[in-house]
């Protein structure tokens, strides 16, 4: 059900078949068993746009029946026939660009433009997976036996868990759903309760490109249900793997209970990027990057800078110019707000903690007055290890500068986290820069860039970020496994 202030909100909308109030299983639209809906807030206004059907295990089983016997035929389709489907997909997404954009804007509170930026992004990944489903190669490796070939071919797992968070509602689900549908695998997708009606549009419009029934299927649910639709993902016999998105804590979760049915599992978690200024560097160009790199979607990535770690001779120069890029970030305008209030009151919480324990505050730390879930964006200096800020990831507007000397140090601090997912750093120094990057502890590093994302490249972490990669032709892994023939004579 869509509430009159979200009517308000559709008449923006050219194409209001993209809204969807119920979910889609086996190809129908569907409300919970229980008849149960959970309320979706724009948390830019506070208003509610409409209600979703709050699901549950008994829910999540049908749509994992679905996928299954979905399986039974699509993973013998040629991968012609997926590569031209997922093409058709991204084509309607292209046509909806500007529908889909506005829907991330009204549940996920972003400014419009990086709604259309994520929309541009998340339809890459379907066109990349469009092309990549037919390059999905097996080998024939020489036996050491005469007259026997070794043959070795990549098979479909099965069906797909698809666990997704709400700070990119469209792309966390393409980047898993292309790779997932181009190996020939079948999905149940479960949408963060913050954001489920992106989901639901892109349902749409892969309904709407003929991809067959039960091939995709997205089960909502409020957060409460989350955790027992998690675990049935996890342990059913038939679902083959899981692929997760979110927090670290919910993904050590999800890794154990997919131990039980030793279960092929995706997980891209939590990062604590380290942000570092050489003093080779340029410095404008590090600014740029900076602010890129913080304030994509309010500081909400994995892959956002956390420390900022600036060397003694810029240090100045670096936070002079950097104040003046802050000074013209205006929430409500080009920052949006929070996603809920759990997150909002993360974010105070440890900026207060950092300021009680002698940071100095250079910017911001303080709510934004332009509405209940916005921040200023915030810079502080001078922390310590005490400090909460120093090692927890903020997923807010805020930046933490921390100063060094020399490059053994800068490593050192940069380090010194159990994440690894993204880190960047600005040098002109060649060698430096061959240094750096072998020696940064983690799975995607920006070297004199500050926005790294994008479908050709592997997304992952290392040490506690997670297991796996996402996106380029390495995403395709955890949707495959290795079959190998021995082929004799005849
Ligand atoms: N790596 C990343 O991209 C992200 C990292 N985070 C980090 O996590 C923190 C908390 O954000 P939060 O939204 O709570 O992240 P969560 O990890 O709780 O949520 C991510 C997804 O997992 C679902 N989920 C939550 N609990 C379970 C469970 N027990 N079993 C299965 N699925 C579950 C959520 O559903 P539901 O929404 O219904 O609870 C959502 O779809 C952030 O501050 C940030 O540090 C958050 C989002 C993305
Ligand atoms: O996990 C996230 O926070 C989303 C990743 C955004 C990106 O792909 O850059």
């Amino acid at each position: 059900m869509f509430t009159q202030t979200a009517k308000l909100v559709h008449q923006h909308l050219r194409r209001m078949h993209l809204l969807h109030d119920k979910a889609y299983v086996n190809g129908q639209w569907v409300t919970a068993a229980s008849n149960k809906t959970f309320p979706v807030v724009n948390p830019a206004t506070g208003a509610t746009i409409g209600t979703a059907p709050d699901m549950s295990t008994q829910d999540t089983q049908q749509a994992i029946e679905a996928a299954h016997q979905a399986f039974q035929t699509w993973q013998d389709t040629t991968a012609k026939e997926r590569s031209h489907l997922l093409r058709k997909w991204f084509d309607l997404l292209v046509q909806n660009h500007e529908n889909l954009a506005q829907i991330i804007t009204a549940e996920a509170g972003k400014p419009l433009i990086e709604s259309r930026g994520e929309v541009a992004y998340g339809n890459s990944f379907i066109e990349f997976f469009s092309e990549e489903a037919r390059r999905i190669q097996g080998e024939i490796i020489q036996s050491p036996i005469p007259g026997r070939k070794i043959l070795v071919e990549k098979q479909p797992i099965g069906v797909a868990g698809l666990i997704t968070p709400w700070n990119f509602p469209h792309a966390m689900i393409t980047r898993k759903a292309g790779a997932a549908l181009a190996a020939g695998c079948t999905c149940v997708i479960k949408p963060a309760e913050d954001t489920p009606f992106t989901a639901l549009a892109l349902m749409e419009l892969a309904h709407e490109a003929g991809i067959p029934k039960g091939v995709l299927n997205v089960v909502t649910s409020s957060r409460e249900n989350a955790p027992s639709i998690g675990n049935l993902l996890c342990t059913s016999p038939l679902v083959a793997g899981l692929s997760f998105t979110g927090s670290t804590q919910v993904g050590k979760l999800l890794y154990e209970q997919c131990s039980t049915g030793v279960k092929r599992i995706g997980l891209e978690l939590g990062g604590n990027a380290a942000f570092i200024v050489y003093k080779s560097a340029n410095v404008d160009s590090a600014i740029k990057g900076a602010i890129a790199s913080k304030f994509r979607n309010c500081g909400q990535a994995c892959v956002a800078s956390n420390r900022f770690l600036i060397e003694n001779p810029i240090y100045d120069s670096f936070i002079e110019k950097l104040l003046q890029e802050v000074r013209n970030l205006k929430p409500g305008g080009n920052v949006g707000p929070l996603i809920n209030q759990a997150q909002f009151d993360k974010v105070s919480s440890l900026v207060e903690d950092a300021v009680s324990k002698g940071a100095k505050v250079l910017a911001g730390a303080k709510p934004s007055d332009h509405g209940k879930l916005f921040y200023e964006p915030t810079v502080l200096t001078d922390l310590t290890p005490e400090m909460k800020l120093y090692k927890e990831e903020v997923f807010g507007p805020v930046i933490s500068i921390f100063r060094f000397d020399t490059e053994e140090e800068s490593l050192k601090i940069a380090n010194d986290t159990e994440r690894g997912l993204a880190g960047y750093f600005y040098s002109q120094d060649v060698s430096q820069i061959f240094r750096v990057s072998k020696k940064l502890e983690v799975g995607m590093c920006g070297v004199n860039e500050g926005v790294i994302s994008t479908a050709e490249a592997p997304f992952g972490g290392v040490k506690e970020s997670g297991v796996g990669r996402e996106g380029s032709h390495h995403g395709v892994d955890d949707f495959t496994y290795i079959k190998y023939v021995s082929l004799g004579n005849l």
